[in-house]
């Protein structure tokens, strides 16, 4: 597992560990940890032109002593503060010593510039002083953000205002959640960690990892039969909207259960391309209510959350659902809105809950008593109190109409073969991500394709 820690919790940890070493001890682990990722990325660090880029806290004396090291490699380090006089004075010595120096300007030319501007201290937007140095960085250089990106907020990824582009990020000590995160995670670049002792406790964010999506997976054993393995019953699809029937099953068929009940007006449609349906109302061991159902469809929904098995609602389904007809349902509710239902669902504007994802997704949670996924470019999913999952794959390709009607089947799929409805909503996500990247690979993508692909998917995890 992935974890990520908040700023707070990270402090904390970071705190108890410099009372028992001495001073300025932690801050080498970490510049020596950054500047053994810097040589990496240079190659050849003699000669190399290296640009700091230094704010006054300590994210900026990381950058320093991380210079110093290169230039005692024979590296030609060029300090550029955002504030003269509130720099690291222990880091500019030793950068000094070392043979670096501190210029006004941030040179026309550089290798590899070291964003040290702000850390896990950084609040809001850069101001304009951070902002300058970080639009004079030259083209071409290699982008290595100290800590985070400057301008993400660490424990939410949320970016108000100009933010660094990074092309690697070196954090300490942990992860922090705005680098799983989008728009923060985007701004990262690959993320590189270096141990610098700290001890957690329980983390905020995580993120699944291959081998614990292989050991979720449900597989059939000898004594599995279709019923065994699990029903799931789709109640999606309207005469406006056939399709999202069609792709919500064609998810559900590829999701693990052992078989796949339909009920609602396009049965024919999907019969036509899966004849593996099963046909109306019957028991089922888990649902998946609201893809395309279109609007008037309320006691349908509601006829489903009074079934006492775990149900999952998406789409046309999310409409006007009351929190407290879901907190008093006796088998779990997963609800999986994007950011427009998201918003509906918080009486929020989509706007609010775009830029504050993990709060809304938390938010979700709480009111609804439920496990919320919420869909975007980082898929967050949320139970009431525990880390939020974050899912690491996925491409943009996948914002392309019935991709989320793929999920909800798949993901529904996954809840009646008996995974918990934040580890059904977790896999459903990282099978459904992968998929869509074999589908895609580089070109626009049909939902229908996700589907297709999702047994090569799976197939990943033996
Ligand atoms: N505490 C520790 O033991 C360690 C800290 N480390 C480094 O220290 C960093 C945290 O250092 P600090 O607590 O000094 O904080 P930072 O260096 O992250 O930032 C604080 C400074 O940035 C300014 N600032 C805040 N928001 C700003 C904005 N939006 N635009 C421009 N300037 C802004 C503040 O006025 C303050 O002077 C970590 O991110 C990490 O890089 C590492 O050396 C590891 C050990
Ligand atoms: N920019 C993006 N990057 C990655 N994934 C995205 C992006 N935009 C949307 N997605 C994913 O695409 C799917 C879209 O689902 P949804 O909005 O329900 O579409 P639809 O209702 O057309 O099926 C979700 O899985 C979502 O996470
Ligand atoms: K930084």
């Amino acid at each position: 597992m992935r974890t990520a820690y908040s700023v707070e919790t990270v402090r904390a940890a970071e705190r108890e560990l410099i009372a028992r070493l001495p001073e300025g001890a932690l801050m080498q682990r970490a510049a020596a940890g950054l500047a053994a990722v810097c040589a990496g990325l240079l190659r050849k660090v003699y000669g190399a032109r290296v640009v700091l880029l230094v704010g006054p806290g300590d994210n900026g004396g990381d950058a320093l002593y991380a210079g110093a090291r290169l230039a005692r490699r024979g590296a030609g380090v060029t300090a550029v503060a955002m504030d003269p006089e509130r720099i690291h004075g222990g880091g500019l010595r030793a950068l000094l010593a070392a043979g670096g120096r501190l210029a006004d300007g941030v040179p026309a030319r550089a290798d590899l510039v070291l964003d040290g501007l702000v850390g896990i201290g950084g609040r809001g937007g850069l101001r304009p002083a951070a902002a300058a140095l970080v639009e004079r960085i030259p083209a071409g250089a290699v982008v290595v953000a100290v800590d985070l990106p400057s301008g993400v907020d660490a424990d939410t990824g949320e970016v108000a205002g100009a933010a660094v582009r990074a092309d690697v990020t070196v954090t300490f000590g942990a992860y922090k959640p705005g680098l799983l995160i989008d728009p923060g995670a985007s701004r990262a670049g690959v993320v590189r960690l270096v141990d610098i002792g700290l001890s957690l406790p329980e983390p905020e964010a995580e993120a699944l990892q291959d081998a614990e999506v292989a050991a979720l997976l449900p597989v059939p054993t000898a004594s599995s039969d279709k019923y065994r393995r699990g029903v799931v019953g789709v109640v999606a699809g309207s005469s406006q909207y056939p399709g999202a029937a069609v792709l919500a099953v064609s998810g559900a068929l590829r999701g693990g259960a052992g078989a796949v009940r339909y009920v609602g007006p396009a049965a024919d449609a999907v019969l036509a391309r899966y004849p593996e349906t099963l046909i109306g109302r019957g028991r089922v061991q888990a649902w998946v209510v609201g893809p395309g159902l279109g609007s008037g469809r309320a006691a349908e929904v509601a006829e489903v959350l009074a079934d006492p098995v775990p149900v999952l609602v998406d789409a046309d389904g999310l409409r006007g659902l009351d929190p407290e007809v879901l907190r008093g349902r006796p088998a779990p509710t997963l609800l999986t809105p994007h950011a427009g239902e998201a918003a509906a669902l918080l009486g929020a504007s989509r706007q609010e809950v775009e830029a504050a994802r993990l709060t809304s997704v938390r938010a979700l949670a709480v009111k609804y008593g439920a496990v919320a996924l919420l869909k975007g470019s980082t898929t967050l999913v949320a139970a009431a109190g525990g880390p939020v999952r974050v899912n690491p794959t996925g491409t943009p390709w996948l914002a392309t109409a019935g991709s989320g009607d793929v999920l909800s089947g798949l993901t529904g799929s996954l809840l009646a073969a008996g995974l918990d409805a934040l580890d059904a909503a977790s896999v459903g996500a990282y099978l459904h991500g992968l998929a869509a990247r074999r589908a895609a690979s580089g070109a626009p993508l049909l939902a229908q394709h996700i589907a297709d692909s999702l047994p090569e998917a799976w197939r990943q995890h033996p």
